[in-house]
């Protein structure tokens, strides 16, 4: 559990920056958790090519980006409840302190197999622009320089290098980071979300 002093802290961050990155966000027994259910997914095949574009204009193209995802259900893979609190506590921290108007949240599981990497873009699709936060959680247990699959953020005239380290939390505007995954040498392993704006073409009925 973290203080309220600790997510203001990072919100301000969040804020100023448009991104933040955290360290040991995920708890020793939370990342085992979930590195149990990435394994098992591995072995049961769930992970599939990744596409780019929202439903209606789908496509998978390696040259753009090479992972494989699983898309997560809460209520089905109830193995991650751990890791659906804290993702209920982000979300209620956001509203309160930064009166953020979150209606949901989609999250996936990603694999970068060695070699593999994603091109820079910004994490919204032409037809649905309504992702307003993204989540990157890391599970890359000894990590070193030289593995790559280092995450690159533009913002400005900077690129900020964040390293793919476990347990690591990085959150950004998802409407105003473009960003880039490096090439990775070695498998690389990630929790990926994005918390969901209220859907403008619901805000009569509420
Ligand atoms: O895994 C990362 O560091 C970034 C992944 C990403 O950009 C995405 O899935 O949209
Ligand atoms: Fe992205």
């Amino acid at each position: 559990m973290f203080t309220d002093e600790q997510w203001i802290h990072w919100f301000d961050k969040l804020a100023e920056d448009d991104y933040v990155v955290v360290d040991d966000f995920l708890s020793n027994e939370q990342y085992r958790l979930t590195m149990n259910f990435f394994k098992q997914a591995e072995e049961k095949n769930h992970l599939k090519k990744a596409g780019i574009g929202s439903s209606g204009e789908f496509q998978i193209k390696s040259s753009v980006r090479g992972d494989f995802i699983y898309w997560l259900e809460e209520e089905r893979d109830t193995e991650l409840s751990s890791f659906f609190d804290i993702v209920h506590d982000l979300i209620a921290n956001l509203r309160r302190f930064c009166f953020l108007s979150l209606s949901g949240s989609e999250f996936h599981i990603a694999k970068y197999p060695e070699g593999s990497h994603y091109d820079r873009h910004l994490d919204q699709f032409n037809e649905r622009s309504n992702r307003q936060i993204t989540v990157l959680i890391y599970l890359n247990e000894n990590w070193k320089k030289g593995d790559g699959g280092e995450l690159v953020i533009y913002k400005d005239d900077q690129e900020i290098v964040v390293e793919p380290i476990a347990k690591r939390l990085l959150l950004f505007k998802s409407d105003m980071i473009e960003h880039e995954v490096l090439t990775t040498n070695v498998p690389r392993y990630s929790l990926t979300g994005w918390l969901l704006h209220q859907p403008a073409s619901v805000g009569y009925l509420i």
